[in-house]
């Protein structure tokens, strides 16, 4: 080999001169409006419009505000939103008791939505924390997690959003066995094959739910944390187990969250190699790009470290590379804007 030559095998920008041969080598990678979940704070005051000082441009809405929201969103192409109640009048308890009564504001907002919006899927989060008093995400004996209780507890409030006409039920407690707790009540109710289970099987101790709590009100009370139930931040085995565990109990969906720094996690989900060989091959694999992502990609991008829809494209893409199939995100609202604009990805 010359010096000033190099191997035919080298030449790579060949390959995406081009607009479109760029987008060929992108594939799997172009946005679509149907991978995209808006998340939405409801709270029981219905007429409420609260901002969230942690999550800018994020609000807490009441049931009565929703359509109003909504409807621009909807008419923007709008696919789906996952529900998660802040209820704040409502008593907490240690079963999380207004859970599954009409103070959780989860209940109204359903059954307006699937009015109001026929269209829209409808996806609730399903856990105690913002219902319990102690902000666990499960029922508590003499201090400690009681796991059989809690899964019991958790599938009667799964089974209530069903009936409510929650389209998908997407548990975040991470109790064992909660996915066959749930899909079995789901069963028991009539909705076992009408009624998705999207799991949060994933599910790591992350430091960036930090403004989700503020969000959602529902951080641990008296200093705990939830380490015993979310997965250690390095552990691959346990997430791999977690995903294999839901699926085989009965999970229609997986998901891993947060979303960025744990790429490799979606790529085991997906990835038909030696190793991880059908491990999520056959299901939808969602990430949460979660709370803490999206403000550090917000604050990034007012301190001009870089452009907020390059960032939080570039940010979404790699989703897909590592081959998340829904991506669930605060910033929908814009990123239904961008793709409309259809300058992504080919004009970045
Ligand atoms: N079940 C939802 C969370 O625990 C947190 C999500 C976020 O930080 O956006
Ligand atoms: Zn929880
Ligand atoms: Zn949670």
């Amino acid at each position: 080999m010359k010096t000033n030559s190099i191997p035919t095998t080298s030449y790579l920008h060949s390959s995406f001169g081009h607009p479109v041969l760029r987008s060929w080598s992108e594939l799997n990678t172009n946005l679509t409006k149907e991978s995209l979940i808006y998340p939405l704070f409801i709270t029981d005051d219905a007429n409420a419009v609260e901002e969230i000082k942690s999550l800018p441009d994020v609000y807490r809405y009441g049931v009565n505000k929703l359509e109003e929201v909504l409807t621009p969103l909807v008419r923007k192409g709008l696919k789906s939103v996952i529900l998660f109640g802040v209820p704040k009048t409502a008593k907490k308890d240690n079963f999380g008791t207004s859970a599954t009564s009409e103070a959780n504001p989860v209940l109204p907002a359903i059954r307006l939505l699937r009015k109001k919006f026929s269209e829209l899927l409808i996806c609730c989060d399903v856990c105690l924390c913002a219902y319990t008093d102690h902000g666990h995400c499960g029922i508590l004996k003499d201090g400690e997690l009681e796991n059989i209780a809690s899964i019991q507890r958790l599938a009667e409030v799964a089974g209530t959003y069903a009936l409510a006409g929650a389209h998908v039920v997407a548990p975040s407690d991470m109790m064992d066995g909660r996915i066959l707790a749930i899909k079995n009540e789901l069963i028991r109710i009539g909705k076992g094959s009408k009624t998705a289970l999207m799991s949060y099987s994933a599910k790591f101790a992350s430091s960036f739910y930090g403004p989700f709590r503020d969000a959602a009100e529902s951080g641990v009370k008296g200093g705990g944390d939830r380490k015993c139930y979310q997965l250690p931040v390095g552990s691959r085995g346990l997430a791999r187990r977690a995903l294999q565990r839901d699926m085989a109990e009965g999970a229609d969906m997986v998901m891993v969250k947060p979303g960025g720094p744990y790429l490799d996690i979606i790529r085991d989900g997906k990835v038909t190699g030696k190793l991880t060989r059908e491990l999520c091959t056959n299901y939808p694999v969602a990430v949460y790009q979660v709370s803490g992502e999206y403000a550090m990609l917000w604050h990034g991008a007012k301190n001009g470290v870089f452009d907020l829809k390059v960032g939080v494209l570039e940010s979404l893409t790699s989703f897909y590379r590592a081959g998340a199939n829904v991506i669930i995100t605060y910033y929908t609202p814009k990123i239904l804007e961008w793709i409309d604009e259809r300058n992504y990805p080919s004009k970045l």
